[in-house]
């Protein structure tokens, strides 16, 4: 098994992290003022969604990274890697998300003086605390909502930035750096906007149970949040989500695509 994608991915993912940091910041108050972990977590994750959809399209087309310029694979393939991809991420994902998502819902006021302690002082101390309250299944609570997320967005997200590739590359060349920046910049905004109905179900899983249990899986979630709060909940973030996912995906497919070209 090939294993230049998965660095390729790794350091892709760690730099597109530190282009979207100020969007994270502006989303997660304190949760990026480390940046360790978040860059583990994220370019770990990155890591597997690149090596597990270039070697599920080697598997389906047997073809190479290199080779896929002159004998490109049918969007189908595309496709069905994108959301191999996309599924297995998604449960490297899940506690590093589960853990942003209860730091970012944290509501205690940090550090004032005579105040009540914040219930999770940072990362690590969030994920011991689920794991002693909760077991190891609990460092999962919501993965089945982001695996429903991921794993179609994901196979949109490399559909979209192949079809614009190929749309402004001459037949067997290379896309230019130009073309990779905007077709990845794309990709990341048409996978956002389509996962961010998901992503709003998801956060809501995570979080609930923590007080008392709200939900009784995913569909109850969808539909009592309908119920209360109309449609409009499904595109909660969007415009935020949309606004970062450009930057950050276009520096992660450049430093990806100019990674395996020297590798
Ligand atoms: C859930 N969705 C839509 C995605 N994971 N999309 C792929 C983009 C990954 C990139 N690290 C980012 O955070 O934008």
């Amino acid at each position: 098994m090939p294993v230049e994608e998965f660095v390729a991915g790794w350091i892709s993912g760690a730099l597109g992290l530190v282009l979207g940091h100020p969007f994270d910041t502006v989303k997660l108050l304190g949760f990026f003022k480390g940046m360790s972990f978040p860059i583990a977590s994220i370019a770990l994750v990155n890591s597997v969604l690149f090596g597990v959809y270039s070697n599920s399209l080697l598997a389906l087309t047997a073809t190479s990274h290199q080779e896929r310029r002159t004998q490109p694979p049918s969007y189908t393939h595309v496709f069905i890697a994108g959301c191999t991809g996309g599924f297995l991420q998604a449960y490297f994902l899940a506690p590093f998300d589960l853990i942003k998502v209860r730091l970012q819902n944290q509501t205690e006021p940090r550090g004032q003086l005579g105040g009540p302690p914040p219930r999770y002082r940072g990362p690590m101390h969030c994920a011991a605390s689920i794991f002693q309250k909760e077991g190891p299944r609990g460092l999962f609570r919501g993965a089945w909502a982001l695996t429903l997320r991921d794993t179609p967005t994901l196979g949109i997200y490399f559909v979209t930035y192949e079809v614009l590739c190929r749309q402004y590359t001459p037949e067997g060349q290379n896309p230019s750096s130009a073309t990779v920046l905007v077709a990845g910049g794309f990709a990341g905004i048409a996978s956002w906007v389509t996962a961010t109905p998901l992503d709003v179900i998801k956060s809501r899983m995570q979080m609930d149970g923590l007080k008392r249990r709200a939900y009784q899986g995913v569909l109850d979630c969808m539909v009592s949040s309908v119920r209360q709060e109309g449609p409009g909940v499904f595109f909660r973030g969007v415009t935020i989500n949309s606004a970062r996912a450009f930057p950050v995906n276009a520096v992660t497919f450049l430093s990806y695509e100019y990674l395996l070209r020297w590798g």
